[in-house]
């Protein structure tokens, strides 16, 4: 990567720009704070915020939330939006973890509920839900059943009664992206996915009982059912080898073909194609078999939560209530169109490690939510818990619709496994009353909550800005991690 130093100018309390020099086309936009580009120190990804803005086709600027830090080409964090005609789209852009989201299930139980039965929650979840590196989990799909999960997503889950056509309702685009082609998916990648499918993965993936502490906008708690006390439980998993896969296959067709492009770039790691290239529109079409994949494991792992605690509790799913709130996807490029110089313009939004934040009244939100606007999720670290934040017509006139998706990191996993050498990890957590087990030896000193930035300084930022507003925070109560 070349070195270029990077020229931050605040514009007000919550964004600082990064003028347009050498070959950026547009320039950059970072939501933050002093305190939080203080913390961020050498981190790279103002770096990588300038060099997205090289990249051919991007419109209006090349933008960050606050909970950026440093990712393969794109940083994490990261949003840009290309012109469908004259633009390209780059498999950094999305991450490794093509459709890795959160999805929120709450629930008719108190803390009272389960506050003797914490320790034998988290033992059967952590049971019953397959966690881990390269984890495998019941299933073994045949190539036909594997084709079916990569086109039709969550509604393939549900048709194998892992869950309600009402689970479909409050996913983001149904559960299902449009155009997936498994033809456009390697044999490697298919093989990857066979056995993985139900399985949570490595290190930051995480399945987490939680209850609501506070609630800051009554109204819209009241529409996502939200209300103190209220035990809900946050899933934070994607694609697992087969995305990872595709990714990888991705990059490499692309990187070869770089000179092609016959645009200079910054760092190859920008590897991309026009959208409208045979590339691009195989990658766009392998894209959504992860996405959908994806999908398709969140309802699985939410169908065995909801049994276990079924089992742990002996209620009945009636008394349970465990109802999706809603899953959003935060590794994702999508066709979306908006307003742009006063024209509606057809664009290919990039968010890396970023949420969609749709308002009140976009035609994409389910009828349940249109009147108050996307339910968006954020967590924390495996000591805090997580926000329940809404979308806003200002993320959608401002940053295409889109806001932070968790803390971010502010250590790598080399360096948090150092600075908590000899610690008891999981005896700190138990003494802040958050229960954790992790299947990887490491991950429990990889994941400390030092090893992120503090949530309500992000969600501060986002808030303040008006990129989504804060609804509910949620405490952890326990965790499973991989
Ligand atoms: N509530 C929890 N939040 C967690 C945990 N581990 C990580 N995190 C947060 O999730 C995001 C996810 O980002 P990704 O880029 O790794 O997909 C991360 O930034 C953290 O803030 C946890 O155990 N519980
Ligand atoms: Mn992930
Ligand atoms: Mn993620």
């Amino acid at each position: 990567m070349s070195k270029i130093s990077v020229t931050l100018n605040k514009l007000d309390a919550c964004r600082w720009t990064i003028p347009k020099t050498g070959g950026m086309r547009v320039p950059g936009v970072i939501y933050t704070s002093e305190a939080l580009l203080r913390e961020m120190g050498g981190d790279e990804s103002p770096q990588q915020v300038m060099n997205v803005a090289y990249l051919p086709g991007i419109v209006k600027y090349s933008l960050a939330m606050p909970d950026m830090h440093w990712g393969y080409g794109f940083p994490i964090g990261g949003v840009a939006a290309f012109d469908v005609k004259s633009g390209v789209i780059s498999p950094g852009g999305v991450g490794y973890d093509i459709n890795c989201g959160c999805r929120m299930i709450t629930s008719k139980l108190n803390f009272e509920d389960i506050r003797d039965r914490v320790k034998d929650l988290v033992v059967a979840l952590f049971h019953n839900i397959p966690s881990g590196v390269g984890s495998t989990g019941v299933l073994k799909l045949s190539p036909k059943e594997e084709r079916q999960v990569l086109t039709q997503g969550s509604r393939w889950a549900v048709s194998q009664g892992y869950g309600s056509e009402e689970d479909i309702e409050t996913t983001e685009d149904h559960g299902a992206m449009a155009g997936a082609d498994p033809d456009k998916v390697s044999p490697r990648a298919i093989e990857r996915g066979r056995d993985q499918l139900g399985t949570l993965g490595s290190g930051n993936h995480f399945l987490e009982v939680e209850v609501v502490e506070e609630i800051f906008d009554p109204e819209v708690a009241a529409a996502f059912g939200l209300s103190v006390g209220q035990v809900a439980v946050l899933i934070h998993s994607g694609s697992r080898g087969l995305g990872y896969q595709i990714c990888d296959d991705y990059l490499a067709r692309m990187v070869k073909k770089m000179n092609e492009l016959g645009v200079p770039l910054p760092d190859r790691q920008l590897a991309c194609s026009w959208l409208e290239s045979q590339a691009g529109k195989d990658y766009l079409a392998a894209m959504a078999c992860a996405a959908n994949y994806a999908w398709a494991n969140r309802q699985m792992l939410m169908h065995w939560t909801r049994e276990t605690f079924e089992k742990t509790l002996r209620k009945s799913p009636r008394e349970l209530g465990m109802k999706l709130l809603y899953d959003v996807c935060h590794n994702i490029a999508k066709l979306e169109t908006f307003p742009v110089d006063g024209k509606m313009m057809e664009l290919c939004v990039h968010r890396k490690g970023a949420t969609r934040s749709f308002p009140p009244g976009h035609p994409a939100l389910p009828v349940c939510y249109r009147k108050v606007g996307q339910p968006v999720l954020i967590p924390g670290d495996m000591g805090t818990g997580s926000y329940v934040m809404v979308g806003t017509e200002k993320a959608y006139q401002e940053t295409f619709g889109s806001t932070c998706h968790g803390a971010g990191r502010v250590m790598s996993r080399a360096q948090a496994t150092r600075v908590s050498s000899g610690r008891q990890v999981a005896r700190e957590m138990a003494e802040r009353g958050v229960l954790v087990m992790a299947s990887g030896k490491g991950t429990l000193k990889e994941e400390i909550p030092e090893a992120y930035k503090k949530l309500d300084d992000v969600v501060d930022v986002v808030h303040r800005a008006g990129l989504s507003r804060k609804v509910a925070r949620l405490k952890s109560v326990c965790c499973i991690k991989g």
